[in-house]
């Protein structure tokens, strides 16, 4: 955003560090609507984009309630000042929203959410695209890859997590994924801040679709280590996992077709990864 000119404020709830390309940012308790409502209207912003969620399944199931102010409540409000200011506004919806049953889910597909996060997550999209149809798109986007600002958050970053304590991590080879790193999706976010003519539900992703074992492994191998460090497993072998969602990979034509950014693959993702800085003792010891 900042090389294309763009002035960004960002919202932060419980970070306090330095954010790279960030003019300024603010604190602000996201389930506090005034309080969101009083900074939008002092700032009257040009686009809105909502990163902003309880996006961790386990978290909405465990606090139903807690989460719908983050996943729905908010996405509501946000599509409300969107239409006051005639602003733009970019809402990401997820996968999950899809029960992993189809070979291909397209943007007409039928959603069958099956969680909570999962339900809360097409209540969203319905809200954002009833308030403010004319302003608004919705990216439902795949698992994450990334450097996260707390690198604790991704996929790797998780792994390399218990990799350090001396872990080896089950992965599945039944459960397929089409991950996207960051960078890519915030490139496609700028490209969407500057169009008018590509509003409504889109799909997301990287250009390949992989096994977590596969992703395991082409992790295993990117930083050259032992590929002892993953096990493959099936989601049934244990009861808690057997109602994971198979299979979510998108039809990526309709947006690939018009934007500059393109999915990325997969090995382009893996150069942006990182050793999070809790596991690079371990790393350099091996
Ligand atoms: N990660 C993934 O694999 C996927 C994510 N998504 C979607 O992408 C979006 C981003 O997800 P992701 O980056 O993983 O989410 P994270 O959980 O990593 O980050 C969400 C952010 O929301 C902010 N937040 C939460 N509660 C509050 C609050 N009360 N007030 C202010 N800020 C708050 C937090 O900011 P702070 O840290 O400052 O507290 C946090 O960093 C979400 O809409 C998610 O549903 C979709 C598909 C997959
Ligand atoms: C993916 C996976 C998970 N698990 C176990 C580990 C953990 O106890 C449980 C849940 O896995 P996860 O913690 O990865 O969460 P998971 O529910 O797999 O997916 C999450 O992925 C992360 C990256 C996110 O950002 C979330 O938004 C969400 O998409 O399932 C395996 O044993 N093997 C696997 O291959």
């Amino acid at each position: 955003a900042q090389r294309r000119g763009h002035h960004v404020v960002g919202i932060v709830g419980a970070y306090s560090g330095k954010i790279p390309g960030v003019a300024l940012t603010k604190t602000l308790d996201l389930t506090q609507l005034d309080q969101l409502e009083a900074f939008a209207l002092e700032l009257f912003p040009d686009a809105i984009v909502n990163c902003a969620a309880i996006s961790e399944p386990k978290d909405c199931e465990a606090d139903p309630q807690g989460s719908r102010l983050l996943n729905v409540a908010l996405p509501e409000k946000l599509a409300l000042l969107s239409r006051h200011l005639f602003a733009t506004l970019i809402h990401i919806s997820s996968e999950q929203v899809f029960d992993g049953t189809q070979e291909l889910y397209f943007r007409d597909s039928p959603t069958s959410p099956t969680n909570e996060y999962a339900r809360q997550k097409r209540e969203s999209e319905e809200a954002v695209h009833s308030i403010c149809a004319e302003f608004a798109t919705t990216l439902r986007l795949p698992l994450l890859m990334g450097n996260s600002l707390g690198r604790d958050r991704s996929m790797h970053e998780r792994l390399f997590a218990a990799w350090s304590q001396g872990q080896q991590t089950p992965l599945f080879t039944d459960e397929i994924r089409q991950p996207c790193h960051v960078e890519n999706i915030a490139s496609v976010m700028v490209e969407l801040c500057e169009r008018s003519d590509l509003k409504g539900v889109y799909h997301w992703a990287g250009e390949k679709s992989l096994s977590r074992f596969e992703m395991g492994q082409r992790i295993v191998r990117h930083f050259g280590l032992p590929e002892d460090l993953i096990i493959a497993a099936q989601r049934g072998d244990d009861p808690r996992f057997a109602h994971r969602q198979a299979r979510l990979v998108f039809d990526l034509t309709p947006l690939a077709s018009k934007l500059k950014t393109q999915p990325p693959c997969f090995s382009d993702q893996l150069d942006t990864l990182i050793v999070p800085r809790n596991a690079q003792a371990w790393y350099h010891s091996i």
